[in-house]
């Protein structure tokens, strides 16, 4: 082998490696984080901050997203949505992935316990363990409600932000974890009525697979109505403004509007429509809440 085509391998493992990370998801969450910080006090959050808790929640989000690659390979290797992943496809060895997710926790831990604080380390601890273990290992596998409970975990990033800045739990920060443990579950359940025969296939038992897709519908929308009404509590409290409460009604009208195509069922391509959508919905609604905290300055 020649160096150039060794140069050519290194850099797929590379690529590899960072499809453990889960990047796109595990960024998304980061601007959550990013927002929870600037949210947590009036002035500009010290850049030191930031950077540290940005780095540490990243990297242990990653490590987690690592694990659920090495648990989950058997069953990624069932489905046609995951199949080409490193591990099914015997790119990563399991023992290595797992060695790259140990190291890219703990070296999360230490960002966070040396730079952060001590309290975000634990906290963020808490949500690896509750993605990687509670809902990967056992959750996921054992009940339809997977999603719901482990929610909590994809949900926890601003208030891991938060607690970055002012190194308190604020009962504020625990309303933005609530809009996203309310969202999480038409965000998914869309996707998994578009992958349900995947789900079948490796038999997960997914809502679609075990109560039907119409039941499925009906939940989609329920928690839609749900996650509405959360998202109007940070106006209700006073943390946000009327530009928040414009965008974010923008955002809800068509975000229902979606849910009810899905619940209708005459369309097989809103759900995966839905699905997409609700990844631009959280995006846009933590930036109206950025925004709006800047633009009006109220906390
Ligand atoms: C336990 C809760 C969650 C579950 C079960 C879940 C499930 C999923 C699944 C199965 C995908 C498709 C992934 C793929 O095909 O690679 C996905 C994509 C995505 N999720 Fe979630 N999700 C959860 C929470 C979250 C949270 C909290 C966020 C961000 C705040 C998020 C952001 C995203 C984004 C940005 C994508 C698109 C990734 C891409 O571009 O490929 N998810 N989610
Ligand atoms: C420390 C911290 C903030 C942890 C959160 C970690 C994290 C990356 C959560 C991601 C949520 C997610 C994409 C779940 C899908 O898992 P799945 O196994 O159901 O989906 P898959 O089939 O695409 O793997």
């Amino acid at each position: 082998m020649d160096s150039q085509q060794q140069i050519i391998i290194q850099q797929n493992a590379w690529r590899d490696y960072l499809e453990l990370c889960k990047p796109r998801v595990v960024a998304v969450m980061l601007l959550t984080a990013v927002v929870g910080m600037c949210l947590a006090t009036p002035e500009l959050p010290p850049i030191a901050t930031v950077v540290s808790a940005t780095l540490g929640i990243g990297l242990m989000a990653a490590g987690a997203a690592a694990v659920n690659h090495v648990m989950d390979r058997n069953i990624d290797a069932k489905m046609a949505r995951t199949h080409r992943r490193p591990l099914p496809q015997g790119k990563i060895d399991a023992t290595k992935a797992l060695i790259f997710a140990g190291m890219l926790s703990l070296s999360g831990v230490v960002v966070l316990v040396v730079w952060t604080n001590v309290l975000t380390a634990w906290l963020t601890l808490g949500a690896l363990i509750g993605y990687a273990v509670v809902y990967t290992m056992v959750l996921k596998r054992a009940t339809p409600l997977n999603i719901v409970i482990g929610g909590i975990a994809g949900a926890a990033p601003p208030l891991l932000g938060w607690v970055a800045v002012t190194g308190r739990i604020e009962s504020d920060s625990l309303l933005l974890v609530l809009i996203i443990f309310a969202w999480t579950p038409p965000h998914f359940w869309a996707l998994c009525i578009h992958k349900k025969d995947d789900y079948a296939r490796a038999g997960i038992p997914m809502l679609p697979v075990t109560h039907g897709e119409a039941y499925t519908r009906l939940h989609i929308m329920l928690y839609s109505v749900l996650m509405v009404l959360t998202t109007l509590f940070p106006f209700m409290t006073g943390m946000s403004g009327v530009i928040y409460l414009m965008g974010v009604t923008l955002l809800n009208l068509r975000f229902i509007q979606w849910a009810v195509r899905v619940y209708r069922g005459s369309d097989r391509a809103a759900p995966i429509a839905m699905f997409w959508f609700s990844v631009k919905y959280i995006m846009w609604l933590f930036a109206v809440l950025l925004v709006d905290h800047y633009v009006l300055g109220l906390n």
